[in-house]
């Protein structure tokens, strides 16, 4: 502790949590601090960025995905344990264009691509991860990225 308070508060605060997470790779079992730790984890996804997943990632199991959805906006639904969808109401067709094309920048940036329907003003989007027939971290980041776009003017 002596230790910790010469260090500056950030450097304590990443000791402190290098510390916690130990603890836990070594199987202490701290419900609660893995519970915060992994709030936090979740509360950045839109912070975070898509990660290539090539064949040898497992997809989500449906405790992950509950884990992963809490931290997205609610209007996303979760088909199949497999892909999760959302629908976005735009004012018309020119709406939906703009509003996908406000995505589609997003998405080559994460290199990871939605499925978009379009049907005049109403857009679809399914998020899921191809290469590996199901849902990954990827998906809920960029659901996040989806949700953080203004579509009020649209
Ligand atoms: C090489 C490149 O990272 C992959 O082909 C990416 C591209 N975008 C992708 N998008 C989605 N939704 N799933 C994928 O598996 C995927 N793979």
């Amino acid at each position: 502790m002596l230790k910790l308070r010469l260090l500056q508060p950030e450097r304590s605060f990443f000791v402190l949590k290098s510390f916690c997470l130990s603890l836990i790779d070594a199987g202490v079992g701290l419900p609660f601090l893995t519970a915060s730790i992994k709030t936090n984890i979740m509360k950045d996804l839109k912070k975070k960025h898509c990660v290539p997943c090539e064949g040898e990632a497992e997809p989500l199991n449906s405790l992950q995905i509950n884990d992963y959805i809490k931290n997205i906006s609610p209007e996303w639904k979760v088909i199949d344990n497999k892909k999760i969808r959302r629908e976005f109401t735009l004012k018309d067709f020119k709406g939906s264009m703009a509003f996908i094309n406000t995505i589609a920048p997003i998405a080559e940036e994460e290199d990871h691509h939605p499925d978009i329907h379009v049907y005049y003003k109403e857009v679809i989007i399914e998020l899921t991860t191809h290469a590996i027939g199901g849902l990954s971290e990827n998906d809920f980041i960029l659901a996040a990225k989806i949700d953080d776009v203004d579509v009020s003017g649209l």
